[in-house]
């Protein structure tokens, strides 16, 4: 019997061809978690979405997600069970089209809400092996606002943050306990953390470089921590200032530090299509990196297409956990060319249309990207935003 406990073998990890065709999916920034990827036995008690047989069961375990610390050794009865639930998806996948209400979008008609009707049309071909609840990890407050021109007041961070959960969504990156000289704009983390960590409507984690960063974010009260290491050598080097083994010591002190106040761990890897300096980045190096981070003890492992050369393909079904980026905001300021992130409002506007449960209230979420868009000055990145916005105008001067 196959334990939690237990390293990965280099057999268990996903084969090439699995990453080659997570690398044709990964479009943008929407990134698929290593669990997606079918990594041989990486089970983390309450991910297990896609075997689930109902949304509210899904959005459940996740409510419930399990980290590392608390990994129990499978057995033989957890396995009959799995496979008992996974069955009975396969014949409850015809339930897609259950209504999800969205419940404040003022025009209907336009995929606010996940409806029967909206996904009969649809081929079983492309339904198959989509998941019926989709956690979205939002990073707007963080990875959006980390590039921004004009440093974004705290109180605005703050006022944004509140409104994304508010909205529904069960993670919201807060900010990043990095090297104030390297993300000025993020300077002002401990007071951010300290104004949102009493909210408890969702995982609010923080990105942490090294155990400084660690022992900063815990103090001012962060529940969950992320590590950041990379597929590129070269975007290693200019995003950390180290080598990839050197960021992988690190995390491994975070990691340990990490286990010791009972914090989860949540790891990147960056890079993982291409790099804006090497290129194409082979499978291989994804594959490494990723089965590091597990090792080391993170409970999730996101992969980030951070220049945004991924392109969709059929690869795509199945993944069931998605980072995207309120009003499109933000990008890696040490990564040349990034050109953003998929905009959360465009991500739910998708998965309403394809009768995929996220609980997040698009209403709510678009009036969130309002909020920080006017602030900056500009239109939203969204086009669901947008268009959704114009419909409005329009109907309201007739
Ligand atoms: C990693 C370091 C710190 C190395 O930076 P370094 O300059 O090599 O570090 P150092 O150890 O020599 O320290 C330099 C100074 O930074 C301080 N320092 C050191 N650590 C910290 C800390 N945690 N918090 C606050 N201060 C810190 C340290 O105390 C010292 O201060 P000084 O003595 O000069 O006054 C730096 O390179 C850094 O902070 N990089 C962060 C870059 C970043 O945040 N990039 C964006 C996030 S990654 C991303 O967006 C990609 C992602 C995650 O979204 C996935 C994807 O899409 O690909």
């Amino acid at each position: 019997m196959s334990s939690l406990e237990e390293p990965l073998g280099f057999d268990k990890l996903p084969s090439m061809s699995t990453i080659d065709r997570i690398q044709r999916f990964s479009a943008g920034a929407c990134r698929p978690t290593v669990d997606d990827m079918g990594m041989g036995n990486c089970w983390i008690e309450g991910r297990g979405c896609s075997t689930s047989n109902s949304s509210d069961e899904d959005y459940e375990e996740y409510k419930g997600e399990a980290f590392p610390w608390r990994r129990h050794v499978r057995d033989a009865s957890d396995g009959e069970a799995f496979n008992r639930r996974a069955k009975s998806l396969s014949k409850n996948r015809m339930k897609f089209g259950h209504v999800c209400k969205s419940r404040n979008l003022p025009d209907q008609h336009y995929s606010s809400k996940c409806t029967e009707r909206g996904t009969r049309g649809i081929t079983n071909k492309f339904l198959n092996g989509i998941p019926k609840f989709v956690k979205i990890v939002e990073v707007g407050p963080r990875d959006g606002l980390q590039n921004e021109k004009n440093i974004v007041p705290t109180s605005v961070k703050v006022e944004l943050i509140r409104r994304l959960v508010s909205s529904g969504l069960p993670v919201v990156e807060a900010t990043s306990f990095v090297s104030p000289k390297w993300v000025p704009q993020l300077a002002d983390a401990k007071d951010v953390m300290k104004a949102v960590c009493g909210i408890e409507d969702a995982r609010l984690p923080v990105l942490t470089p090294n155990v400084k960063g660690f022992e900063a974010a815990v103090a001012a009260g962060a529940k969950e921590v992320a590590i950041f290491a990379s597929a590129s050598e070269s975007f290693s080097k200019s995003n950390i200032n180290c080598s990839i083994e050197e960021s992988l010591a690190r995390y491994r002190a975070v990691c340990l530090a990490a286990k010791e106040h009972s914090v989860p761990v949540r790891g990147y890897v960056s890079c993982v299509v291409g790099c804006p300096v090497e290129g194409t980045i082979p499978p291989s190096k994804v594959a490494y990196v990723a089965k590091e981070l597990y090792d080391m003890g993170c409970f999730e492992i996101s992969l980030g297409d951070t220049i945004g050369v991924g392109t969709p393909g059929n690869a795509l079904m199945g993944i069931s956990t998605v980072d995207s980026s309120v009003a499109g905001l933000g990008g890696c300021p040490y990564a040349k060319g990034a050109s953003g992130n998929v905009a959360t409002e465009d991500v739910v506007y998708m998965l309403n249309g394809l009768g995929v449960k996220t609980n997040v209230d698009l209403a709510k979420l678009m009036l969130a990207g309002e909020f920080i868009s006017n602030h900056l000055g500009r239109q939203s990145g969204s086009k669901t935003a947008v268009a959704l916005c114009r419909v409005t105008a329009d109907a309201s001067k007739t």
